[in-house]
């Protein structure tokens, strides 16, 4: 997915770590697209994210997922988060797995 290039890239199994594989006790939010999670990137400096998991039966998610990347990373506002990195792999399954990471 070469539109995506621009983005720092993180794995499924660290994102997997950081969720405490995606426990629903780590959800704290859910949208048209998926649910969002929060989640420790890096354990010793405490680095908490919003982690949005794009539920990939949803039509148009995955053109979603470029989207929000390309619009995320264009617009600046005190009121938008910041997209820091972003996954697009396979799970410990074999599925497709795609995450935006704020
Ligand atoms: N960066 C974040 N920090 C904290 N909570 C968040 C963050 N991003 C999303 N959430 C929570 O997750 C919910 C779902 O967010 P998401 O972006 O998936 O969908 P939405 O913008 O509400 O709707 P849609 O998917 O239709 O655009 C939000 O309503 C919010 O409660």
């Amino acid at each position: 997915m070469s539109s995506i290039n621009f983005l720092p890239k993180v794995s499924y199994q660290t994102l997997h770590h950081a969720t405490g594989g995606f426990s629903p006790s780590n959800q704290i939010g859910s949208g048209g697209f998926g649910s969002v999670y929060k989640g420790i990137l890096n354990q010793e400096e405490n680095n908490v994210v919003a982690i949005k998991v794009l539920n990939l039966q949803q039509k148009g998610a995955s053109k979603r997922f470029v989207v929000e990347c390309n619009a995320l990373r264009n617009i600046r506002h005190r009121n938008l988060v910041k997209i820091l990195t972003c996954c697009s792999c396979t799970d410990y399954n074999g599925n497709d797995f795609k995450a935006l990471v704020f």
